[in-house]
């Protein structure tokens, strides 16, 4: 385990990477964290894995996640609801689960909505992926690290490295609603996971690079309390 300013913590592979994550999640509840933020994508998926088969209870917590497709509904099996629920919810379930609604009828109504859940709800642990440009939640890059929820036109780039999950590329919508990096860096603690080779140069830019707005997770040098986890095909390009 090698501390730069962020906890950068180097595993074998995405299982062990997981593995280490739901313990950091185990630790956090039994130290009184009631308030989760959860990520969606491939990169997850094991921490979900190993959270469904720990013994955590989160039945008197709260889960807030970090965005959703702008017009797909919860029972639409790519929206992030359907997996927030296949991959986790169905197992583990929480007092209350939050996600931006992606058919809301009124764009504006519904980030006001979701700040206010923000607010309410002070969360103790944001679990983040990373995009191969930088982009945490769907803050893609030139967003700026103030914003709060927001309604965001995906990259040309993001939205082909999420074509697999749909049938055909003109099926990924175009929009989404973030939670954005100003309500990210609010976070008592964040964890953050990459795996692959494809996430090297997003890695080392956001731990080695400048802070910058081209590389959204950059900001995350000016939290206090980050943990990395990262593969070794991820950890790459670090020089350090
Ligand atoms: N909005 C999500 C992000 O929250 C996720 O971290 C990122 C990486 O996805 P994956 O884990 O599938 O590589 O892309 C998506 O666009």
């Amino acid at each position: 385990m090698e501390v730069i300013k962020m906890n950068i913590i180097i595993v074998k592979d995405s299982s062990e990477g997981g593995k280490k994550a739901s313990k950091l999640f185990y630790d956090a509840c039994a130290n009184g964290a009631k308030v989760f933020g959860l990520a969606t994508g491939s990169t997850p998926v094991t921490t979900y894995q190993h959270l469904v088969k720990s013994k955590i209870d989160f039945s008197k917590c709260i889960s807030i996640n970090l965005d959703e497709y702008v017009g797909l509904k919860p029972t639409d099996e790519q929206s992030y609801r359907y997996y927030m629920e296949k991959n986790l919810f169905e197992f583990k379930p929480f007092k209350r689960s939050y996600l931006p609604q992606g058919d809301a009828a009124n764009a504006e109504e519904e980030v006001k909505r979701y700040d206010k859940v923000i607010a309410d709800n002070p969360i103790d642990l944001q679990l983040l992926g990373i995009g191969r440009n930088g982009h945490i939640g769907f803050n893609e890059p030139g967003s700026s690290f103030d914003l709060t929820t927001h309604k965001v036109a995906l990259t040309p780039s993001t939205i082909a490295a999420n074509a697999r999950f749909f049938e055909d590329e003109e099926d990924v919508p175009k929009y989404a609603y973030s939670m954005g990096i100003g309500s990210i860096m609010k976070s008592k603690s964040i964890i953050l996971e990459a795996f692959g080779d494809n996430k090297a140069d997003a890695v080392a830019k956001m731990i080695e690079g400048p802070v910058t707005e081209e590389c959204p997770a950059s900001v995350l040098q000016k939290h206090s309390n980050v943990t990395v986890i990262v593969d070794e095909a991820a950890a790459a390009n670090l020089k350090k």
